[in-house]
């Protein structure tokens, strides 16, 4: 794939990693991914914005040269030191001898401790402060935890266009602009779920910031590029705020079916009862998916079986994960079996503590579900229903 044109003097200069399979070690990407870099060509000087993941220097290289040499470029923006997007900057560096690196003060420490980057080759920016490279002017605006300390945005007076970096992405691979990929809010909320919800107060922050901004266009460093900025801003606007749905996300895990069994029954009381419900075996599910629904879930089941005096492995990992992606869900429901001395709820409320959701009730059976369970887990889903629908 060649560079893209997407206005006058500004061009897409990115990778797209079709085959990659797994992020950050830990989220699957059905689609693979895109490292996007862009390329800001004014009448005097030039600036790459981010640059993209080792091994695709050459790729990145490439599509610069169609339009710039190289060396010959002015300034290389880094709005996050991720090595997905800050990876090629030493390749950058040592083969233009004189660009100089724009960052915060904070980035400044990051490109030095990641890419030895040295103290006179860097920039630091403060907040409104301009770059002109003759009739394109690139603001920094700081943003961050977004999803870094050192993170920022660009942006492109002249043009109106934002570089936000990894807000606003989504791992896809698919389409270049946001019109051509029809289920982009998705991807977008997927990763917003994975990446942005464990900041969602600086995320909220940042996106008042942006309500002072015309933005025609934003250009994030993963995923297509929004020509139609309204949707995703909208769908920002809500997911930052933590809003949430009549919806359940339930998941569990289950050896012998015990809990198979109880997370369905709630699962299927809920749905009888007008809930959205989505339900995840732990065995199998999509930590991205799971991340996705986790974004505008009211309440979240977990159930689990006692294995060796704790909640099974798979549940732990899971409970440690919700916890850690902070989600807006103000519900909980723990169900659990066990064979002879009962430590699944206990160990799941264990790692939940802090987290701000409201435990509704648990239900725990022993060795198989009886009569008595059944009749509890009626009893949460009519409780759950009413708490979620807000009643
Ligand atoms: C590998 C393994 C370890 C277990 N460890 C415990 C335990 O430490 N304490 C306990 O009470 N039950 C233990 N059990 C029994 C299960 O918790 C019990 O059979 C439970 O109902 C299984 O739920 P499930 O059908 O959803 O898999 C263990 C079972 C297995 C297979």
């Amino acid at each position: 794939m060649k560079s893209v044109k997407l206005l006058d003097g500004v061009y897409w200069v990115g990778v797209k990693d079709w085959s990659r399979r797994i992020f950050d070690s830990l989220i699957p990407l059905p689609e693979g991914t895109s490292y996007n870099a862009y390329l800001v060509v004014g009448n005097e000087k030039s600036a790459l914005i981010d640059t993209v993941n080792p091994g695709f220097e050459r790729e990145l290289e490439e599509k610069v040269s169609e339009i710039v040499p190289l060396k010959e470029i002015d300034y290389v923006v880094m709005n996050h030191a991720e090595p997905d997007h800050a990876g090629a900057i030493p390749y950058i560096m040592e083969r233009n001898k004189k660009a100089l690196l724009i960052t915060t003060e904070k980035g400044k420490e990051l490109a030095k401790a990641y890419y030895n980057v040295p103290d006179e080759r860097i920039i630091v920016v403060k907040d409104g402060d301009e770059v002109d490279l003759g009739g394109k002017t690139l603001r920094f605006i700081e943003a961050p935890w977004l999803h870094w300390p050192e993170t920022m945005f660009t942006y492109l007076v002249e043009d109106k266009v934002l570089f936000p970096c990894d807000f606003f992405g989504a791992h896809t691979a698919h389409g270049l602009y946001d019109d051509e990929v029809p289920s982009i809010i998705e991807y977008a909320q997927r990763y917003f779920g994975e990446i942005m919800m464990p900041f969602a107060g600086m995320a909220k922050r940042a996106m008042e910031k942006l309500k002072g901004l015309e933005i025609k266009m934003i250009a994030p460093s993963h995923g297509p590029i929004y020509r139609n900025p309204e949707r995703i801003l909208k769908a920002y606007e809500s997911w930052v705020n933590g809003e949430t749905r009549e919806k359940v996300l339930v998941a569990y895990v289950s050896m012998w079916g015990s809990n198979r069994e109880m997370a369905k029954e709630l699962a299927d009381l809920l749905v009888a009862k007008g809930i959205d419900v989505k339900v995840y075996d732990l065995v199998s599910a999509d930590i991205g998916e799971l991340a996705k629904d986790l974004v505008d879930s009211r309440a979240i089941v977990l159930a689990a079986p006692t294995v060796l005096g704790s909640a099974h492995p798979l549940a732990v990992y899971a409970a440690y994960l919700v916890k850690a992606l902070r989600p807006p869900a103000k519900y909980a429901v723990l169900i659990g079996s066990h064979g002879w001395h009962g430590r699944s709820i206990d160990a799941i409320l264990e790692i939940l503590k802090g987290a701000n959701f409201e435990v509704l009730g648990t239900v725990d059976a022993h060795a198989r579900p009886k009569e008595e369970d059944y009749k509890a887990l009626h009893s949460l889903a009519d409780l759950l229903a009413k708490k979620v629908r807000g009643e």
